[in-house]
C-alpha cells in the first residue's frame, strides 16, 4: 500500500543547538517550524550555567522565533567541575531549566567547561535525582589511547554503567547514540534510561563522510560508524521501544568553519529534519511506528504532556537548498542538493 500524506500529534525535537546572536536569528525558525518543544543545548560562549543565563537565553530564543509564538524553547545547564546543586535544583523548581547537560571536558564542540570526572558532580546527581531532573549526557570518552571510533562504546563501560548503579532512580538520556553497543544498552537496561537518535546517524555511515573525498559537512561528533551500526539504530528507532525517541542534534556551524583545515563538528540537519526522518521510517516499512518515536516517547519519559496540535506530511518531491543564512555565517543544510520524497504541509 503506497501513503501519499501522514498527519500526527505535532513532534518535539529532544537534541538541538540553537547557538546565539546572528546565528540564533537564522536558524531558530527551521526548528520552530516544525516542532512544538525542543531542548535547547547549553554549550554557548561562555556556557549556560546559571538559572539566570538560560531564562535570558530563552527570551533570546522566543524573540528569534516570533512568527511560531507556540514554538517553547526547554532551557538545560550545563554541568561543570564546580557546579553548585542548589543553582540546579532552584532552576529546575522554578521551571527554568528543563534538564541539565553533562559534556565530558573536552569531548565536542564547546566544551572545554564540562565536566573532567563524575566524581566531581555526584551532588549535583544526587539533587537531580531526588527531584525527577532528567541529566542528559555526550557519552564519549576523552582518553588519547581510546580510538575516536570506540568513543562511545568505551564511555559505557568506564562513565555510564557505574553512573546508573551509582543513581539508580536519575533519569539518564544517553544523547545522539551512533552504535550498536549504545543501542543494545539502552534497551536492555531496566531503569529510566532513554537514547536519542539523531537522522544523520540513521541515513549515513562513514563511508559517506569518508569515501571518494572527505565531505566535511557529514562530520559530526559522535563520528558517524560502520554500516552494522546504522542498520541497529534503524532497529532501535522503529522497534516501538518507547526508550528511543527523536533529537536531530542540528548543530550549525559556518560554512567556513566546516570547510576549514580543521573544520568544526555538527551538521545543520534541522531544515528537513521531519521529511528525513519520515522517509527512515517508510524505508523500514514502519511509518505506523513514526508518531511514538517523534510525538509520544519523548514527553513520556520527560514526564510532560503530548502537543496538541497535528502536522502533516505530504508525499511531494523537494530540493534541499544549497545554503542558508548570510555570510560570512553562511551554513550549509544537511543533504543540501538532494531531493527528498516528503514535505512537510505548512
Ligand atoms: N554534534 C556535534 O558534532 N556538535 C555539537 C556538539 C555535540 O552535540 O556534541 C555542536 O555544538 O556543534
Ligand atoms: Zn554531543
Ligand atoms: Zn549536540
Amino acid at each position: 500500500m503506497t501513503v501519499d500524506s501522514i498527519t500526527l500529534i505535532q513532534p518535539d525535537d529532544w537534541h538541538v543547538h540553537l547557538r546565539d546572536g546572528q546565528m540564533l536569528k537564522q536558524v531558530a525558525a527551521y526548528t520552530a517550524r516544525q516542532f512544538g518543544r525542543a531542548i535547547i543545548m547549553p554549550n554557548l560562549t561562555p556556557p549556560v550555567i546559571t538559572a539566570q543565563m538560560a531564562s535570558e537565553y530563552r527570551l533570546r530564543i522566543k524573540q528569534a522565533t516570533a512568527d511560531y509564538p507556540d514554538f517553547e524553547p526547554l532551557m538545560t545547564a550545563y554541568l561543570t567541575d564546580s557546579t553548585d546543586p542548589v543553582e540546579i535544583t532552584q532552576g529546575y523548581k522554578a521551571g527554568i531549566f528543563t534538564a541539565a547537560k553533562l559534556y565530558p571536558a573536552n569531548a565536542t564542540t564547546n566544551s572545554a567547561a564540562g565536566v573532567t570526572d563524575v566524581r566531581h558532580i555526584h551532588g549535583v546527581l544526587e539533587a537531580m535525582q531526588g527531584i525527577g531532573m532528567p541529566l542528559l549526557v555526550h557519552g564519549e570518552v576523552v582518553s588519547e589511547d581510546i580510538d575516536v571510533f570506540d568513543r562511545e562504546a568505551v564511555f559505557i563501560e568506564r562513565i555510564m554503567d557505574p553512573l546508573l548503579k551509582d543513581f539508580p532512580e536519575l533519569k539518564v538520556v544517553f544523547e545522539h547514540i551512533t552504535t550498536k553497543d549504545a543501542a543494545d544498552f539502552v534497551a536492555s537496561h531496566h531503569g529510566r534510561l532513554a537514547a536519542t537518535i539523531t537522522v544523520h546517524h540513521l541515513q549515513i555511515n562513514r563511508n559517506d563522510m569518508l569515501v571518494g573525498g572527505i565531505k566535511p559537512h557529514l562530520y559530526c561528533l559522535p563520528v558517524a560508524k560502520r554500516e552494522r551500526h546504522r542498520q541497529a539504530l534503524r532497529l532501535a528507532a522503529t522497534s516501538g521501544s518507547d526508550r528511543f525517541f527523536l533529537g536531530t542534534d542540528t548543530a550549525p556551524h559556518a560554512v567556513g568553519d566546516k570547510e576549514s583545515a580543521c573544520g568544526c563538528a555538527g551538521i545543520f540537519s534541522a531544515p528537513h529534519a521531519l521529511e528525513n526522518y519520515l522517509q527512515v521510517f517508510e524505508e523500514e516499512q514502519a511509518l505506523d511506528r513514526f508518531e511514538a518515536f517523534a510525538s509520544l516517547n519523548g514527553p513520556a519519559f520527560y514526564g510532560l504532556p503530548v502537543n496538541k496540535k497535528t502536522i502533516t506530511l505530504e508525499k511531494v518531491i523537494q530540493t534541499v537548498p544549497d545554503s542558508a543564512g548570510t555570510e560570512p555565517l553562511n551554513v550549509q543544510p544537511y543533504r543540501a542538493g538532494d531531493i527528498l520524497s516528503w514535505r512537510l504541509q505548512q
